[in-house]
C-alpha cells in the first residue's frame, strides 16, 4: 500500500531505498557537540547514507551548512512521555534550524502545550510548508498520525510506549503492518543493529531504514563488545 516513490515529496524520495544515519549524542557525554555531530554525519555521507537524522537546533544547523544529505531533525525535551520535538514551538525551531523533516512525536499522547498532533501539524505547516514524521509506537498511532497529516511515519517509538513490547531489535512485525495500512512512507526506525536487520526493514515494507546507536554512539557499542569479551 505504500506510495511509489515517484508520488512523495523529493527528501522523501531521496531517501526511497536507502540507509539515514542518525547521529546524537546524550546530555553530559563526551561527543554531545555539534562539531563533533557534524563530523560523524559527513562520514556517514561518506558511507553512503542517503540522509541524516539529528537532534538539537545546533546540531541541526551545523549538519544543514556542511553535509548536503536530506536532514530529519528534532529536538528532544526530557526523557520520559512526550520528548522528542514535543511541543509546535519546538517544531517550529527544528524547521528554522534546517530540517528538511520535522520529526515529531506522532503518538496518541497527550501533548505538553495541549495542542493535538493534527493541530500541530497543520499550525507548523502553515508557518513553514515542512514535510513531518511522525515518530510512532504501534499502528494505531500511525493510522491516527497519517490521519492527521503526517507525511511519514517512524517505528521510532516502538517498544518506548506501552503498545509494543521492547525487542532486543526492531520491530518489523510493526514495520510491516505499518506499511501494509497506510500511503505514505513509512520510516523503520529503533534497534536496528546489522545490516541484515536494516535489509529485512527494506524487505519488510520499509521506505528507508534509520540506524543510530549500532552507528554512531561508540559508548553502546564498546559495552556490546566489552560484555562480550567479559562474559
Ligand atoms: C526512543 C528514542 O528516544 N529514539 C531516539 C530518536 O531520535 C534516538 O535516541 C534513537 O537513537 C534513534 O531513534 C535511532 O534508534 P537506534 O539508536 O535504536 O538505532
Amino acid at each position: 500500500m505504500t506510495s511509489h516513490p515517484l508520488s512523495v515529496p523529493a527528501p522523501l524520495a531521496a531517501i526511497h531505498g536507502g540507509l539515514v544515519v542518525s547521529c546524537q549524542a546524550y546530555p553530559g557525554e563526551p561527543m554531545r557537540s555539534p562539531e563533533t555531530m557534524a563530523q560523524i554525519a559527513a562520514s556517514a555521507l561518506t558511507g553512503h547514507a542517503v540522509g541524516i537524522r539529528a537532534q538539537g537546533l545546533g546540531d541541526i544547523a551545523l549538519i544543514r551548512d556542511r553535509v548536503d544529505l536530506p536532514l530529519i531533525g528534532l529536538w528532544k525535551d526530557g526523557h520520559d512521555g512526550v520528548f522528542i520535538t514535543p511541543t509546535l514551538r519546538h517544531a517550529v525551531a527544528v524547521s528554522a534550524s534546517g530540517a528538511d523533516i520535522v520529526a515529531l512525536d506522532g503518538t496518541r499522547r497527550p501533548r505538553p502545550d495541549g495542542l493535538d498532533l493534527a493541530e500541530t501539524i497543520r499550525r507548523l505547516k502553515d508557518q513553514t510548508g515542512t514535510l513531518v514524521m511522525a515518530d510512532t509506537g504501534s499502528l494505531a498511532d500511525a493510522l491516527a498520525a497519517v490521519e492527521a497529516g503526517a507525511d511519514c511515519v517512524g517505528t521510532t517509538l516502538a517498544g518506548y510506549t506501552s503498545e509494543r513490547p521492547k525487542l532486543d531489535g526492531p520491530d518489523l512485525d510493526l514495520v510491516a503492518e505499518i506499511a501494509a495500512a497506510v500511503e505514505v512512507p513509512v520510516i523503520a526506525e529503533g534497534r536496528i543493529h546489522t545490516p541484515e536487520q536494516a535489509r529485512a526493514a527494506i524487505d519488510a515494507g520499509a521506505h528507508s531504514v534509520v540506524v543510530g546507536t549500532a552507528i554512531t554512539h561508540p559508548a553502546t557499542i564498546t559495552r556490546w563488545f566489552a560484555d562480550a569479551v567479559a562474559r
